[in-house]
């Protein structure tokens, strides 16, 4: 991809004035190994053929500004009301981010309000305003214990217009928007709407996606503890497989666009035989399609176990028909029930009558309370985007990046999806994994 400096800057709401209360404690910090000083940049790319390749000076390398606390704020804490929304499907840690987000604000920075909006954006509308909730460390105390988001969540399309009358009535002067593509989407059209204002408000986003499908970013909260569950399903069709005669084992997982968590859940107990996912298209028949690889590993092994993302091989399902949700994403066709059914057809066909165990975890996966490493993940994060706002930052998410905390545009962030790249070092460690070939049918 290229990138210029340029891209790579984040938007500033104006100079900082104020003290902030980490200024002490930054006094004589400079970059170390594991810290980077607010002066500094961290390096997008990180081998060396690629730094020489962009053929510009070491100032001139596309670089991101670190995160973390300022030795001066753009927002008076006294006078600054905040507000968090969380928008599209759920994931593990949504909690832990937002307690994160309440704990800084309120042991550190001691603003003035945080109120958190309900049910996604449809709770920053007119009509559902009464529905906001005033957080303290009371509200939040042990909702880390919990999967989903004690704000709810929600699709669906709302005026900005609307939404930017609700932060002004309300004195908002930094929102954090924990979301996905779609909401990263929606919060630039509010830094518009705020800007054409000439309003004073600060959008800061915490990118959310257990299908790890979003750029600039290592791998997203949530998708650690997402990929752990879904090891467990496939564990499950391994061993009811084991112990039945041509046994098939078959797991449908969550990934959109993106074979992430199919990939790393197969990885995890080295249980699957085949993984399918949407980057890697496929097809079912002739003599190096799926079918006959999977009967020859149930010949040879007397069973066998596929891990399918929910995403791929989409173009073999029926296009007709497809309608969206509520956000504009296209429903997808059911992969994992076609599999099943065209590979019992298959090995009931070639006198392999297969005894087949089907799971689709479906929100199991995501709806869990986060593990110890993202709890970890999340509240850093959250620790990030305060200090983000709190500095005047503005259309900026936080993430971490080559495990540096960093700022990024929240343009670049909906820029392009974060794959699987089938000539990747991932999909190699499921090649050599599973022992699947590299194609099916050339
Ligand atoms: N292009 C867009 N412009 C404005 N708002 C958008 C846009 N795309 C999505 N949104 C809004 O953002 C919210 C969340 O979007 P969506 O349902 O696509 O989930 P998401 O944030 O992409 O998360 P995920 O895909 O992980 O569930 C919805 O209210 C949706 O209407
Ligand atoms: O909550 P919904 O609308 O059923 O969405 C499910 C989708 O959301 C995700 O969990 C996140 O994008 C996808 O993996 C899945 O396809
Ligand atoms: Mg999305």
């Amino acid at each position: 991809m290229t990138l210029e400096l340029d891209d790579l800057r984040v938007r500033s709401l104006g100079e900082c004035r104020y003290d902030s209360p980490f200024a002490e404690m930054l006094a004589t910090k400079r970059t170390s190994p594991h810290y980077v000083h607010e002066d500094d940049r961290v390096l997008v790319d990180d081998t060396v053929s690629i730094l020489l390749s962009r053929g510009v000076s070491i100032d001139q390398l596309p670089s991101l500004e670190t995160a973390g606390p300022r030795r001066k704020i753009y927002f008076d804490p006294a006078a600054t009301s905040v507000g968090i929304v969380t928008c599209g499907g759920l994931c593990p840690g949504l909690n832990d981010v937002i307690r994160g987000i309440v704990q800084e604000l309120t042991e550190h920075y001691h603003v003035a309000h945080i109120y958190g909006f309900r049910n996604g954006y449809a709770g920053l509308t007119r009509h559902q305003r009464d529905r906001v909730v005033e957080l303290d460390l009371r509200a939040v105390r042990d909702i880390n214990n919990d999967g989903g988001t004690i704000l709810g969540s929600s699709r669906g399309d709302q005026d900005p217009e609307d939404m930017v009358d609700t932060l002004v009535d309300m004195g908002i002067s930094v929102l954090f928007v924990i979301g996905g593509d779609g909401s990263m989407r929606g919060a630039m059209k509010l830094t518009r709407e705020i800007e054409a204002r000439g309003l004073d408000i600060s959008v800061i986003g915490v990118p959310k996606t257990i299908d790890n499908d979003l750029p600039f970013t290592d791998q997203s909260f949530g998708f650690q503890t997402a990929f752990a569950q879904a090891t467990k399903f496939i564990a499950s069709v391994f061993i009811e497989s084991q112990a039945a005669e041509n046994g098939v084992g078959i797991v449908k997982l969550m990934g959109r666009h993106s074979g992430f968590i199919a990939c790393y859940a197969a990885l995890s107990n080295n249980d699957a035989d085949f993984v399918l996912i949407p980057e890697v298209p496929f097809v079912l028949d002739g003599p190096d399609g799926v079918l006959r690889r999977v009967e020859d590993h149930v010949r040879r092994h007397g069973q066998v176990v596929v891990v399918v993302a929910e995403g791929a091989g989409q173009e073999l399902l029926e296009q007709e028909g497809r309608t969206t949700d509520a956000s504009g994403n296209t429903k997808l066709g059911d992969i994992g029930l076609f599999l099943k059914q065209k590979i019992t057809e298959h090995l009931t066909a070639v006198d392999l009558p297969p005894t087949v165990r089907y799971l689709d975890p479906s929100y199991a996966i995501r709806s869990v309370a986060a593990n110890a490493y993202d709890s970890v993940y999340c509240v850093r994060l959250a620790h990030a985007a305060v200090h983000a706002g709190m500095a005047g930052r503005t259309e900026t998410v936080v993430v971490r990046w080559r495990r540096r905390f960093v700022h990024v545009p929240m343009e670049l962030i909906t820029s392009h999806r974060n794959q699987v790249d089938p000539d990747g070092d991932l999909w190699m460690s499921v090649l050599e994994a599973t022992g699947q070939p590299a194609t099916f049918g050339g």
